[in-house]
Parts: C-alpha cells; sequence; structure tokens
C-alpha cells in the first residue's frame, strides 16, 4: 500500500529485494478466516423494546430466532470458524477470531483483520479491542524473541466519498493510488512512521483514529463515514552479527470498514446520505469481489479496481495474505434484513482462498554491511599473510614457483649436459672415423680412455652425467670391443639423455599445471570479490545521497594477487572519493536548485488544499508548491517552469516590443508584472501539481532567501523596465527620424516646386540637403506645419491648457526649439493612438498605476479649468474680469461666469487670435509672466500620466526626465 517512506530516510533504504514470489513454491493456501460477533442490544433498542433475533447455538453456529418456534426450526443455520454471542469480550474475539492471524506478520506473512458489518453494529468498537490487543502481543513478541532485531513502521489512510487520505498527514490532500507491478496497488506519498515503541505506536493509532470523519447518524450517534485501514508494517531479521542479510517483511493491515446502511434507517440526507450512498457502493464492490472470489476460478474477472477500497485490499482478498474478517451484527429483530446480509457475506467470505507465503527480503543495508564486512575481512587477511587461510595458500604458492624455478633451472642444467654430451659424442664419432681412416679401423683404448678423460675434467659436465659417463668407462674399460661397445655405450648415454629431458619436461608440465591450478582457485576468489565489490557498486548507485555507507571503503579490498588486489583497493578508494566528490556536488548543486525553486515568492509556491475542516467539510488551505526530496524521483518534474525569470520576463518583453512598438510604453507595465507569472506546473495526468502536497523538506527550504528572491525580481523587473525604456527610445527615435526626414522632403518637393513657379533655380543635384534642413525658410514652415498638428492633438487628447499654455509662449519658431517640438508631436501623436486603443471603457487603475485614457484626460483638463477659473479673482482685477467676460462673450450675471470663461479658452485649436488670446489668460492666471524666463530645458512633456489632483502645479521637470521616455 505505501509507496512512503519513513520521513528522513531515504527511499532507497526500504528497496528491498523479494526473496519470494506471490504464489511461489512456499505459498500456503488458506481459506479466510471468517468469525461473526453479536453485539448486546443497545440502550436505544432496548428502550424501543426491540427483540433479540438472534441465537448463537454453538461456538461455530448462529441461527434466526423467529418469534414464533415453528419458523425457528425453518431457520437456516449459519457457520463460521467462531461465532461469538453478545456476551463475549473483544479480547476473546482477539484471541479465538483474529490473533494467529495478526501475528503472522511477525514472520513475515501478510496479515489483515477486518470488521465488516451493518452501521452500528460494533465494527469500531471491535477493531479497536483487536488493534490494542494485537499491539500488546506484538511487543511481547519483540521483547521475547531477542536474537532478532523488530522494525514497526506505521502508515494510515481512510477512504472517504471514494478520496483516498492520510491520516498521519491530514492536510496532504487527496492521495493517488499507483499500480506497482511488483508491489500491487500503493498509495503515493502515503506518510509512514517508525514506531519507537509501543507507547508511540498507541500514540499514532491515536492519531489516525481522531483523524477519522465521524458522523451522527439516527443509528450511531459516532458512526465511521469512512473505511480506515492502519498498516504495520513489520520487519524484522536475525541481530548483527548473525551475518543473515534476509528480513522478513510483512504488513499487518487493520481495516474498519464504514457500516453498510440503508437511508431509511439512519434517516440520512444531504453529506450524510452522500457518504452513505459512497459507502454502500464500494461495500457493493467489496461484496462482489469476495462473492467472485468465492466462486473459485471459474469465476472470471474479479471487479477489484471498482472501488478504492477493493484495490487497496486487493492482497488480502485472495492474494498474499492471511486475512480474518470479523462480521459484526446487531441482535435486534429490526434489523435482521441487515444482519442476514452480513451472514451472507459472511458465508461467501469463508469460501475465498488466500495463498500467503512469507516475504523475505534481502535488506541493502544489511547487504552492504555483510559484503564490506566480508571485504575487509579479505583486505585484513591480505595484511597479515600468516594469520589467515588465503595466506596460507599465497605461500604454498611462493613455495610452488620457487619448486617450479628450481626445476627449470634443473632443466636448463639437464639441457646443457645433454648437449655437451651430444657434441662429445659428435667428436667421438668424429674421432673414431679419422682413427679408422688413419691407422686401423678400430681406435685404441688410449685414445678412448684420453678422450674420455677430457671429457670427465669438463667442469660443465653435471652430477649425474659423470656418474653416468663413468659407468660407460668402467664398461669400456673391461671391454675389448672397443669401438662397437663405445659407439653403443654413446647410444645409451643419448638416449639416457633424451629420457631425462622428457622427466623434466613432464615435471614441469606437472608443476605448471599446479600452479595453474592453484592459480585458477585464487582467481575464483577474485572474482567473488569482484562480484561482491560489483554488487556494492550497484547499489552504490541505487543508494541516495544522504546514505552515509562508505561504501568506498567497502570496496578497498580483495583481488587474485596481493599486488593487484591492493592496486584495486588504492584504484576503488580513489574511486570511491571521487563518487563521494561528485555526489557532494550534485547534493551542493541540488541545495541551489532547492534554494532557488523554494525561495521564490510566496505567490509563485500557494496552492489550494483541501483539508478536513473540524465539521468534516473540506477547507481550503493554502500550501507550498511541492518539491521533491533529494532522494524522490519527482524532482525533475518540480523543477520545471521558469528557469530564470529575467530571461523569461525578457524574451516575453522583448519580443511584444518589436510586435507592438507604438504602444510599448503602455504595455511595459503590463509585460513587467506578467513576468512574476509562472507557467503552472502540471502533473503526468494533467492537473496542477501544485496541488499536490509538499514534502518537509520544502517547508524547510521555502523560508530560505525569501527577500533575496523577491529582490531579483524586483531586480529583473526594474532591468527589464530600463531595457526596455532604451529601446523604445531607440524605436521612437528611429520613427521620429524618418518622419522628420519624410516632412524635410516634403517641404523639398514644395519648395522645389515653389521655386519653379517663381523661376528659381532648382536645386543642384548633390546638394547638402541638410543646408536645407537648416534653412530658415524650411524651418519656419516646418514650424508652423508641426505647430498646427500639435495644436488640433492637444485638442482632441484634452491635454492640460496650462501645458499647452507654457508650450505655446515657450517654443515660437526658433530653430533650437526642434527637438521639442518634435518629442511634443511624437507624444502626442502616441496619446491619440493609444486613447484610441484603450477606449473609454478601460479602468482608472491597473494595481496602483494609474491609466490613461480619453475620459481621465478629460476630468484632468475639468479640475483643471475649475482651478484656473478659482484664480479668475486673485488674479485680475475685476475690470479686466468684465473685460474678458464682454470679449469671451460670457454673461456678467452668471453664477459660473468665471468658469465659463476659462471653459472658453483653448477651444479652437485652428484660430490663431483665440490660442493667441488663451494663452495669455492662462499665463496670467498661473503667473507665468511673474516668474521671468522660464528655461525650456526645464519644460516637462508631461508624458506620463498627472497623479496629482493638481498635475498643472507639477509641470516642471528636468529635461533629462523627457530624454528618458
Ligand atoms: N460488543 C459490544 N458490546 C457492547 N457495546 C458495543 C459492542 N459493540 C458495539 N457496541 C456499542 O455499539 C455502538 C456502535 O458501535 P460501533 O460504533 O462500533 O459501530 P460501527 O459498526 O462501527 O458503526 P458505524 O458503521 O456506524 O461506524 C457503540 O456505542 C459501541 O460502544
Amino acid at each position: 500500500m505505501a509507496a512512503a517512506r519513513t520521513p528522513g530516510t531515504p527511499a532507497s533504504k526500504i528497496e528491498r529485494t523479494p526473496m519470494s514470489t506471490p504464489g511461489g513454491p512456499r505459498a500456503k493456501e488458506e481459506k479466510i478466516f471468517v468469525t461473526v460477533r453479536v453485539r448486546p442490544l443497545s440502550k436505544k433498542e432496548q428502550a424501543l423494546k426491540d427483540q433479540v433475533a438472534w441465537d448463537c447455538v454453538d461456538d461455530n453456529t448462529i441461527v434466526f430466532k423467529a418469534p414464533s418456534q415453528d419458523r425457528l426450526s425453518s431457520s437456516p443455520f449459519y457457520t463460521f470458524d467462531k461465532v461469538f454471542g453478545p456476551t463475549s469480550l473483544t479480547e476473546t474475539v482477539y484471541k479465538e477470531g483474529a490473533k494467529d492471524v495478526a501475528l503472522s506478520a511477525l514472520t513475515g506473512i501478510n496479515a489483515t483483520i477486518f470488521a465488516y458489518g451493518q452501521t452500528s453494529s460494533g465494527k469500531t468498537y471491535t477493531m479497536r479491542g483487536i488493534t490494542e490487543s494485537a499491539v500488546n502481543d506484538i511487543y511481547k513478541h519483540i521483547h521475547n524473541v531477542s536474537e532478532r532485531h523488530f522494525t514497526i513502521k506505521i502508515s494510515a489512510l481512510e477512504i472517504y466519498n471514494e478520496v483516498v487520505r492520510d491520516l498521519l498527514k491530514p492536510d496532504s490532500g487527496p492521495l493517488r493510488l499507483l499500480d506497482d507491478p511488483e508491489k500491487g496497488t500503493i498509495v503515493e506519498k502515503l506518510e509512514e512512521e517508525v514506531a519507537k515503541d509501543s507507547q508511540h505506536l498507541r500514540h499514532l493509532i491515536g492519531i489516525c483514529e481522531a483523524q477519522r470523519q465521524v458522523g451522527e447518524t439516527s443509528l450511531n450517534d459516532t458512526s465511521s463515514r469512512s473505511h480506515q485501514i492502519i498498516r504495520l508494517t513489520v520487519e524484522s531479521s536475525l541481530r548483527e552479527n548473525s551475518g543473515c542479510v534476509k528480513s522478513y517483511v510483512a504488513s499487518l493491515n487493520f481495516v474498519d470498514l464504514a457500516g453498510s446502511e440503508r437511508a431509511s434507517q439512519t434517516h440520512a440526507d444531504g453529506a450524510r446520505l452522500k457518504e452513505g450512498c459512497h459507502i454502500n457502493r464500494s461495500l457493493l464492490t467489496l461484496t462482489t469481489v469476495i462473492r467472485k472470489l468465492s466462486a473459485g476460478k471459474k469465476s472470471g474477472h474479479i471487479p477489484y479496481r471498482d472501488s478504492k477500497l477493493t484495490r487497496i485490499l486487493q492482497l488480502s482478498l485472495g492474494g498474499n495474505a492471511r486475512t480474518a474478517i470479523i462480521c459484526t451484527m446487531s441482535p435486534a429483530l429490526s434489523h435482521v434484513e441487515q444482519s442476514r446480509n452480513t451472514l451472507f457475506f459472511a458465508t461467501r467470505a469463508k469460501e475465498v482462498t488466500n495463498s500467503a507465503h512469507v516475504n523475505m527480503v534481502v535488506s541493502d543495508k544489511q547487504l552492504v554491511k555483510q559484503l564490506q564486512k566480508e571485504v575487509a575481512r579479505l583486505e585484513a587477511e591480505l595484511r597479515t599473510p600468516e594469520l589467515s587461510g588465503s595466506s596460507c595458500s599465497e605461500a604454498l604458492l611462493k613455495e610452488k614457483e620457487l619448486k617450479i624455478k628450481k626445476m627449470e633451472m634443473e632443466m636448463e642444467e639437464l639441457k646443457r649436459e645433454r648437449d655437451f654430451a651430444h657434441s662429445q659424442l659428435v667428436e667421438l664419432r668424429k674421432k673414431v672415423k679419422e682413427d679408422h681412416h688413419e691407422t686401423n679401423p678400430f681406435a685404441s683404448p688410449r685414445q678412448v680412455a684420453k678422450c674420455l678423460t677430457f671429457s670427465d675434467s669438463s667442469p660443465q659436465f653435471g652430477e649425474r652425467t659423470h656418474g653416468r659417463v663413468e659407468r660407460a668407462r668402467n664398461t669400456m674399460r673391461q671391454s675389448s670391443t672397443v669401438p662397437f661397445m663405445l659407439v653403443h655405450e654413446i647410444r645409451k648415454l643419448e638416449h639416457l639423455q633424451e629420457q631425462l629431458g622428457e622427466e623434466a619436461n613432464r615435471a614441469l608440465e606437472v608443476l605448471q599445471k599446479e600452479v595453474a591450478c592453484h592459480r585458477l582457485g585464487n582467481q575464483d576468489a577474485a572474482e567473488t570479490i569482484a562480484k561482491l565489490q560489483a554488487e556494492i557498486r550497484e547499489m552504490q548507485t541505487v543508494r541516495s545521497f544522504d546514505n552515509k555507507v562508505d561504501i568506498a571503503e567497502a570496496l578497498a579490498g580483495g583481488n587474485n594477487t596481493g599486488t593487484n588486489l591492493k592496486d584495486e583497493i588504492t584504484r576503488l578508494n580513489s574511486q570511491g572519493n571521487t563518487i563521494a566528490n561528485l555526489e557532494e556536488k550534485l547534493e551542493n548543486v541540488q541545495r541551489s536548485i532547492d534554494k532557488l525553486v523554494m525561495s521564490l515568492p510566496s505567490n509563485l509556491q500557494s496552492n489550494e488544499m483541501t483539508p478536513k475542516s473540524s465539521k468534516g467539510q473540506p477547507k481550503k488551505k493554502k500550501k507550498l508548491l511541492p518539491l521533491v526530496s533529494s532522494s524522490g524521483a519527482n524532482r525533475s518534474n518540480m523543477i520545471r517552469g521558469p528557469c530564470s525569470p529575467l530571461s523569461s520576463s525578457r524574451k516575453t518583453l522583448e519580443s511584444e516590443v518589436e510586435n507592438r512598438a507604438p504602444e510599448i510604453d503602455a504595455l511595459s507595465q503590463e509585460t513587467i508584472s506578467g513576468s512574476e507569472k509562472v507557467t503552472p506546473i502540471k502533473s503526468e495526468d494533467g492537473g496542477d501539481i501544485s496541488s499536490r502536497d509538499s514534502t518537509p523538506c520544502h517547508r524547510r527550504s521555502s523560508s530560505v532567501n525569501m527577500r533575496k528572491m523577491q529582490k531579483m525580481f524586483q531586480t529583473a523587473a526594474e532591468e527589464n523596465v530600463r531595457s526596455i525604456r532604451s529601446y523604445v527610445t531607440e524605436l521612437k527615435e528611429r520613427v521620429a527620424k524618418l518622419q522628420y526626414q519624410k516632412k524635410l522632403l516634403v517641404c523639398q518637393v514644395l519648395e522645389l516646386e515653389a521655386n519653379e513657379a517663381s523661376g528659381c533655380d532648382t536645386v543642384e543635384e548633390g546638394e547638402d540637403i541638410s543646408e536645407l534642413q537648416n534653412s530658415p525658410a524650411s524651418w519656419h514652415s516646418i514650424f508652423k506645419d508641426q505647430m498646427q498638428q500639435i495644436m488640433l492633438l492637444w485638442d482632441a487628447c484634452h491635454v492640460s491648457i496650462i501645458h499647452r499654455t507654457q508650450f505655446y509662449l515657450l517654443f515660437r519658431g526658433d530653430p533650437a526649439d526642434q527637438i521639442y517640438i518634435e518629442v511634443e508631436l511624437r507624444r502626442l501623436t502616441w496619446l491619440q493612438q493609444h486613447f484610441l486603443e484603450v477606449g473609454n471603457e478601460s479602468p482608472a487603475h491597473v494595481g496602483d498605476e494609474p491609466v490613461v485614457s480619453l475620459s481621465s484626460s478629460m476630468r484632468a483638463l475639468k479640475h483643471e479649468r475649475e482651478f484656473l477659473a478659482k484664480r479668475l479673482n486673485s488674479r485680475l482685477s475685476e475690470e479686466e474680469r468684465d473685460r474678458l467676460y464682454k470679449k469671451w462673450q460670457v454673461p456678467l450675471e452668471g453664477k459660473q461666469r468665471k468658469l465659463q470663461l476659462v471653459n472658453k479658452l483653448w477651444t479652437d485649436p485652428i484660430d490663431k487670435a483665440h490660442i493667441e488670446e488663451s494663452a495669455d489668460i492662462v499665463a496670467r492666471l498661473v503667473g507665468f509672466c511673474e516668474g521671468g524666463n522660464i528655461s525650456k530645458e526645464m519644460f516637462e512633456l508631461n508624458f506620463a500620466v498627472p497623479v496629482s489632483k493638481k498635475p498643472w502645479l507639477l509641470g516642471w521637470q528636468p529635461i533629462s526626465n523627457l530624454l528618458r521616455l
């Protein structure tokens, strides 16, 4: 069930190699052990004068006790492995109905005990007692069996409305079921905790029970509304120095099902009714599974997958587990139908066969330990050769090698002797031949003796040869038929030499074989060591980083010869160091990534979770973006998303700039804020992975460098703003330049036409165009043309009349004003375009940023006019005012005459006199004339939207602001 790991324990530590396979030769077929427990009549039932309808005839039989005696005889008897009447104690139910199965887990056999029955029939009551007793017995056993080391882990879940929840980690949200080819159905991310002792285990069980969904129904004040599974994983191995690397691992499930119910009896509605429907549906699947399993092999497909309950319990239903079912029932006549159903279920369950086997595993940890020991032993043997068996063989080998050398030397000597004898023989033959030719066919014995004496004195002549030659000499002395005898003797000698050579060769061969055998033996040992090393290496690669076993040390040992072995140790040690270094580096990198991802601003990490509220209703809760722990496989999934907020946002921005240059300034703000958006991280099933739970590791690192990260984002945004601005400026300048050149060309054409008309010389080909640009005549016409456009745009865009006045009075056609005119024109063109695009419906603000729109400009202008109207009295005399009222056709008696007058200013962009006069009045109202000369460089083109309520008073900004645009 649990793919979970103990917090802080690397996943690899619980990876195991199964030693037996389900259904393997050691599997034992066994029927599910089914018992029935009838509770006493409840107080409610007693109050309602309900009758006891069932009779527990004996320890195995229960029968319906009909009101009339006639029916009793026709009632069927139900028999089970055990039947417990209303007076039976839970302890008895445990001992006789569950203990044996439960304690199987201590010997590596999976076990499941579950209670099935109608709502309020006593399932929870029974299971609590049974769990308590089982825990007691488990720890008693652990205490008694001191030679084994036990580890008990606990995980717990509930299935509520077909949603699986972790009872040890209730905040973790819904859990997924995964299919594992080896382990069957597992619950993803289910928390598993190691119980330190029985007290701790009871405490954890208490937590699980407290977390369970409970609701009130008319039949049960504390009705369990979910199926609860508490799983103990019992792992045991022989203690340290036993050298045994195999462990037993088994699961012990305590299953308290939600009760089957009838809505009519529970009077359920709303949430209770929905729960009831889910409960009944999953129980129906359970019943179907049991029915099909009870029918045996011919039953065909078993619908385990139809409910989460049957998926999770699959191993316990017809699989690798011993199972005990306790069917609980109310004795009341009013519940007789439900009780009958329970008995039918129990009857079917009796027929289901499981095939449990001992689950033996090799723990990586233990295996590594053992291999380390073995390697250390071999290494020690090498260091102290005289103490060990292996060192004996080493000495033997040396001894044999010495022998071989000695024999080889002997061989060499023999060969030399043989060669020498051969040369003597040749010489003798020669002499014999010569003698034969010179004197008589027979050589004298003296000659032969002389010859032999010479041979005898040769220092190269070996002892053995010496003896043999001596014998030959004697023989010759005794013989008178010297030549024949001599030849014969020589031949014999030759033959002897050959024999000796062969003998030596054979001896050498035997010795070589022996040595080869010995070497082979050593090679076997070396291969074994190499295998062990390979296994260690293999494990080392699958082990997680925090597995602190120093495999490099383990590797340091064993090879076929002393020197090689030591070399190998050195090599492997250095390899171990390299691995350790790499691991360290990798961990550092991982830590950096963790830090980076976890220190993303919290808004990028938060998720919605749905833990249970106190009333059992889901409530939403913020949760951190999950990251996979350093040992987890999911890490890569988690670190997807924007690798660099800088690069991704910048890319977006730049492409936006390219596509929509004219509106870029408006866009820049949006885009920058968009840079903080993160592409949702999708899980494989398409869901937002951010809705998954987090590991403790995430919680730990989430606070790391949060400020730093936020600063980083801020810097990124600022950088983007800067880059966009400069880009936009560049673009605008290019556009303006083009426009300007276009206009110059138009002017040139016009001038040429004019010149042609007046008979002036045309511009000579190649004449410098810049001179034309700079000629006062062309500039003047450009200025007029541009000012006209500006005025029209001021009017169209409802630009501040103070601004208009300032601009109008400052820039009167000086060629040095070109840049200001140019920029103002560009600004207004952009503004008009922008108004067209945003329309009137745009919001006043996006975040803290005001949005420029036509209506906002109109509003601002209205305020400005009101402000100016108020200044009429203080800035102008009554006489002046009246004169103006008259001139501007404002009724002198009108209440709003001041405002009416101001409202008329700057309303005609074409009439030069109107413009002139409007500028004059506004200047007086604002006091431009009093301030003396206004520096043009200090003029603000008011590009940004005025945020002050009286923006016209903020009209002076350094030119550097303008250039920044
Ligand atoms: N054998 C028993 N002896 C005495 N009281 C019992 C026995 N069995 C159950 N009860 C009582 O009956 C009531 C209902 O029991 P319990 O809550 O265990 O039923 P349940 O089958 O778990 O119900 P549900 O399915 O609604 O959760 C409880 O008050 C419990 O104390």
